[in-house]
């Protein structure tokens, strides 16, 4: 690995009154590595997510961001530092889903957003609202706009749930090739293609 982490879970824990949505769990995620999150249904994986990108807050425990993430709350992480795909996907509904892309992209000048439309299968697209696409399309869009701004760390939940078997190798040659050029990719997926694509599995559960 090149150097130290860009993030840290150290002793992460969620409830939700007495359900145990994340039994304590500690992790690092490295620059240049795709990481799957595995286990059951139910075992913790979007919370897990969702706490590491600061949406949720954990019971117990720390979420730490190292450089080349600013040291500031996940909740504030720019999109050139975070991208995220969030399994609700929410894309905002009166941009097209080239302008959800390039709103994503909007601080950094060199984005390559024509580039990412097509290796995501989304160029005749482009110009369509995210209501006048199919969920899958939808969520092909939302990778995208988290690899737009070149995010140092990718969070992505169950990316290919809704893809055909081309469509979902494509998405997971976005992740991969965002990992191979130094981001820190973590997957939550039960997709045995995704699997094999990660440079290693954490499974929860
Ligand atoms: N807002 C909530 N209120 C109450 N319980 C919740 C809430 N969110 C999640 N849970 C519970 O926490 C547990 C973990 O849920 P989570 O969605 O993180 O699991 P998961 O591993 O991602 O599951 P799946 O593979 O089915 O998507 C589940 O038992 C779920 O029912």
């Amino acid at each position: 690995m090149n150097g130290g982490p860009i993030l840290t879970v150290s002793g992460v824990r969620k409830d939700y009154g007495r359900t145990t949505a994340l039994a304590p769990v500690s992790l690092e995620l490295y620059p240049g590595e795709l990481v799957v999150l595995t286990g059951p249904s139910g075992s913790g994986k979007s919370t897990l997510l969702m706490i590491a990108g600061g949406w949720e807050t954990p019971d117990d425990g720390e979420v730490k961001p190292h450089p080349p993430l600013p040291d500031v709350r996940m909740a504030e992480q720019p999109w050139e530092h975070l991208g995220v795909v969030p399994q609700s996907i929410s894309l905002l509904d009166e941009l097209t889903i080239e302008d959800n892309l390039a709103f994503a992209a909007r601080r950094t000048g060199d984005a390559d957003v024509a580039g990412l439309l097509a290796a995501l299968d989304l160029t005749h697209l482009a110009g369509r609202l995210p209501g006048e696409t199919s969920r899958g399309e939808q969520q092909r869009a939302a990778v995208g706009r988290a690899l737009a701004a070149g995010a140092s760390l990718v969070l992505a939940d169950e990316p290919t749930s809704h893809q055909d078997r081309r469509r979902g190798a494509l998405v997971l040659d976005v992740l991969r090739a965002a990992a191979d050029r130094g981001a820190s990719v973590l997957i939550a997926s039960h997709d045995p293609v995704a699997i094999g694509r990660a440079d290693r599995e954490i499974t929860l559960g």
